[in-house]
């Protein structure tokens, strides 16, 4: 961060993230789920293999099930037929075994031979090229071995994870409690959707952008709507909200205007502080507590909003659902851009990644980069970073974040 915004006091991102994470109390409560239930939880603590994955040796191959050293006694006899899901006997000297992809390895067998590699007459089989022992054979537990760890408690599930835990045959897995987080929105100049918009109002847009990224991260989202502009009114969500979630997510009034209740109905609650960060978009940020439930406060203007629900929010539950890496991963890329007035705040730009006129992939801006305007968060595919001070042109190496990193 540089001077000037240190002059004025601005936290930096890192700063800001340090204070967020070290309050980030894990969420203790766990539940066990059926594996169709666990998509996106967080994994309680680690798993153990109870089986080898195969469980058995097998073939990777449809063909003919052979032992090496009766190769060069000339043609072999198909004694036995081993689909998959069947159990073969032992192979008898100068025989072969019809063998199928997943069939388990008949004993006595150390090898597998594509049926293109055979020439077939009748019950004899002539393999017409060299095979050698272990050829085609999946070995047992050659993926995963009895007793292994499989997966590491604060792994967050995905489709992959899931498919594991089947494969050693999991039905049900431990997982941490979903955050439940109340959102709601104040602001007498807010209207939701479908009402018609009377003179000065806006949609409320936020409610929807933040309850989306909240479903998107596994939380359990207690929509508290919009709430009248009163200090009792607000207090009283607040409390209500209190008792019923792990966080208490609001949008707008943490700037410097007094025409918000929510700041003080927080303090008077609890405890408030009031950040500012050197970040664009997004740098009022208030952090608290009521009645010992973390509240955190996004700025008004929809894309801070949505910035800061990724920068801070985001990692801020995982962190509390028993997750170690919460950050987004940042990608180097080249810079398809100039940025000539670098301001004090380090800037996320709305971003995609694009081919320029000579087919090189470089990141591209989207035109309008003010901070109500939300088509730039559909029109991008990531932010990219432009460090507080720092011209960029391009050709530059430039760190970019894919918002898939974010959205999920
Ligand atoms: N004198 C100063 N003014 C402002 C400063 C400052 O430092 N000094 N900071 C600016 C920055 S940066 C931001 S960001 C905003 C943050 O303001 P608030 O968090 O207090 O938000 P509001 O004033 O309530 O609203 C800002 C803007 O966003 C619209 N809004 C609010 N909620 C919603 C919603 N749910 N859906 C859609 N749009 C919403 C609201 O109508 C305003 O246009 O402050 C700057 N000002
Ligand atoms: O930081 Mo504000 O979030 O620049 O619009």
């Amino acid at each position: 961060m540089n001077e000037k915004a240190r002059g004025q006091g601005l936290l930096s991102v890192e700063q800001a993230l340090e204070a967020l994470l070290t309050r980030a109390e894990r969420i203790v409560d766990r539940e066990e789920v059926a594996l169709d239930e666990a998509l996106g939880r967080v994994l309680a603590h680690g798993l153990a293999s109870p089986q080898n994955v195969p469980p058995h040796d097998n073939s990777a191959m449809d063909g003919y099930a052979v032992r090496c050293a009766d190769l060069a006694g000339g043609a072999l006899r198909v004694g036995q037929r081993i689909p998959a899901g069947s159990q073969g006997v032992p192979l008898e000297p100068g025989t072969c075994a019809r063998i199928f992809t997943g069939a388990p390895i008949p004993p006595g067998a150390d090898a597998v031979v594509m049926q293109e590699h055979c020439r077939v007459a009748g019950d004899q089989v002539t393999v017409e090229q060299p095979a050698s022992p272990g050829q085609h054979v999946r070995r047992a537990g050659e993926d995963i071995t009895a007793g292994a760890e499989i997966l590491a408690a604060g792994t967050r599930l995905r489709p992959q994870e899931l498919g594991l835990a089947a494969s050693v045959g999991l039905a049900r897995l431990p997982v941490v409690r979903r955050p439940r987080v109340a959102l709601f929105s104040t602001g007498d100049e807010l209207v939701a959707p479908g009402e018609a918009l009377g003179p000065g109002q806006i949609y409320n847009s936020n409610r929807y952008t933040l309850a989306g990224l909240l479903r998107n991260l596994g939380c359990e989202v207690l929509d508290l709507g919009a709430v009248e502009d009163t200090l009792e009114a607000t207090r009283e969500v607040l409390r209500r909200a209190a008792g019923a979630c792990d966080l208490i997510l609001t949008s707008g009034g943490v700037s410097v205007g007094e025409e918000d209740h929510v700041k003080a109905a927080v303090e008077s609650l609890g405890a408030l502080e009031l950040w500012r960060i050197a970040v664009k978009p997004g740098k009022p940020l208030a952090f608290g507590s009521v009645d010992g439930t973390p509240f955190m406060g996004l700025p008004g203007n929809p894309v801070s909003s949505f910035a800061t629900f990724c920068l801070f929010t985001r990692p801020f539950l995982l962190r509390r659902l028993g997750v170690q890496a919460v950050m987004p991963r940042v990608i180097p890329a080249e810079s398809g851009f100039d940025w000539t007035r670098p301001g004090d705040r380090r800037e996320y730009l709305r971003a995609r990644l694009e081919p320029d006129a000579a087919g090189r992939t470089v990141v591209t801006l989207y035109p309008n980069q003010g901070s109500g305007v939300l088509t730039s968060t559909s029109w991008a595919e990531g932010f990219v970073i432009a460090p507080e001070g720092q011209v960029i042109r391009r050709g530059d190496p430039v760190s970019y974040i894919p918002f898939a990193e974010l959205l999920s």
